[in-house]
């Protein structure tokens, strides 16, 4: 250790002397030594450093697996594989009889999971995809999409802001149709997270037509706007031609995008494309976040609800749709969807371009509704009236179907008592705690 000592500079930058030959030498023998070693060291080190940004540079080349790989993992989802290409051909094989091959996006969702199974029934093959997001209680999501797996119908876990997902779905399987209801829903939650509904009804949408107008054959699309789109206006039953150009939420001006984006997609490409505005759709598997869904809770627990008035005229109504008519509309618009014209990405001559209201024709006021559900959860509601928040909501919705009862044969044929029934008996079943947790 002395010798260590004795080397210790007294003035930075400066070595003491050596007093001893035995030092001196050692010092030389250590020196030469160590520097072969640091050498060796400095080989070794750069040997690795050169495979290491080899393998990053392979990894990070813009091949399609590569590109997969990345986008896999900024999205967050699992896919590919040969054991997951034949599901995927699997779920998508039609029956003879059949001659659709139809990609359900938001498959996992409400509307999703009934369409996916109608489509499945008849035997069209059917593959679903859901990027199972945690907007509402993802419990629920994967109950269905157990239920679709028993049916038959895979259900990819991926988003459709994945380019390299997509394209690997349309290389394995030249889909027909593509039943497009991904989407971000509600009209209030806008407020909260404004850039959910543009990355899924805007960038996701977009993203989801690329891949379609690139796919040979090009698919025809059906997919899902919304009543909202009728925002301020005031003018009823809503007719398709109507004004839409006063959206009241970001969702509802999100969804308008989304029909100004068909058109461009169908004139520049020649995509067959129909838009079909939802009204307020309930029923079994329905969404947590929807009112009728969380009255029935709230009613259940004894809490309070509150029921939106319009301060000006009162009551505030929904033209409630019952989810099996919706289904039979989804089916009646595929079925009667035209092929796209275009090929590869080019446009071979004019294709449909449509838009139908698929509502019920008779608004309900939601104090209307809280009765219904009252008498059929034998419960009283703990109601509030309070003014309705300016945060996205209407006031009313009425749907006038003349077009899509003249051109899809479409005709709603549940009145709201009938279909919350049916929710009712549902919601019990799956939530078998709630009824014995009432103030009943
Ligand atoms: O047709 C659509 O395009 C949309 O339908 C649905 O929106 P809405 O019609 O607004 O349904 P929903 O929230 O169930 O409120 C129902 C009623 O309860 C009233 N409401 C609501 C909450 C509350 O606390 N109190 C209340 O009175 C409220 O004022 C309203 O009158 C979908 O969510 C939406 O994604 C979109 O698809």
């Amino acid at each position: 250790m002395s010798h260590l000592i004795d080397n210790t500079p007294s003035t930075p930058g400066k070595l003491k002397p050596d007093k001893s030959p035995y030092i001196h030498n050692r010092f030389r023998i250590h020196s030469s030594s160590f520097s072969k070693l640091t050498l060796w060291c400095l080989f070794f080190i750069a040997f690795i450093l050169f495979f290491f940004f080899l393998s990053l540079l392979s990894t990070t080349a813009t091949t399609p697996s590569s590109a997969a790989a990345s986008n896999r993992r900024s999205l967050g989802s699992t896919w590919g594989g040969s054991a997951w290409e034949k599901r995927v051909t699997k779920s998508s094989r039609r029956a003879t009889a059949s001659n659709r091959a139809v990609l359900v996006t938001g498959a996992a969702g409400f509307v999703g999971m009934h369409v996916s199974l109608a489509l499945k029934r008849r035997g069209d093959g059917v593959l679903g995809l859901d990027n199972f997001n945690r907007y509402y209680d993802l419990n629920l999501k994967l109950a269905r999409q157990r239920l679709l797996e028993r049916a038959g119908v895979f259900v990819v876990d991926g988003d459709i802001n994945d380019a390299a997902l997509l394209r690997k779905l349309f290389d394995v399987v030249p889909f027909t149709h593509v039943m497009h209801l991904a989407a971000q829903a509600g009209v209030r939650y806008a407020m909260q997270n404004p850039a959910s509904y543009v990355h899924s009804n805007i960038a996701g949408f977009v993203n989801l037509l690329e891949a379609c107008r690139s796919a040979n054959p090009q698919p025809a699309i059906v997919w899902a706007s919304s009543s909202s789109v009728y925002g301020l206006n005031s003018k009823v039953p809503f007719s398709e031609k109507d004004r839409t150009d006063q959206p009241a939420s970001l969702y509802a001006a999100t969804k308008k995008a989304g029909e100004e984006i068909a058109h461009t997609y169908n004139h520049i490409h020649g995509l067959s494309i129909t838009g079909l505005r939802f009204f307020t759709v309930y029923g079994p598997w329905g969404r947590p976040d929807m009112a009728y869904f969380f009255f029935t809770k709230d009613i259940l627990k004894g809490k309070q609800i509150s029921i939106f008035q319009d301060p000006d005229r009162g009551t505030v109504a929904r033209d409630f749709t019952y989810i099996d008519d919706i289904v039979k509309g989804c089916l009646r618009a595929l079925d009667t969807a035209k092929k796209s014209t275009g090929s590869g990405g080019k446009k071979k001559g004019p294709a449909q371009l449509r838009i139908f209201n698929l509502g019920n024709t008779s608004p309900v006021p939601v104090s209307e509704l809280v009765t219904i559900l009252e008498k059929l959860l034998k419960v009283k509601a703990k109601r509030k009236m309070v003014p309705m928040p300016r945060n996205g909501d209407v006031r009313f919705t009425h749907a006038n179907i003349s077009l899509a009862y003249r051109e899809l044969g479409y005709r709603p044929t549940t009145d709201l008592e009938t279909g919350l029934k049916k929710f009712v008996r549902w919601y019990l079943d799956f939530y078998p705690g709630s009824k014995k947790k009432s103030a009943w």
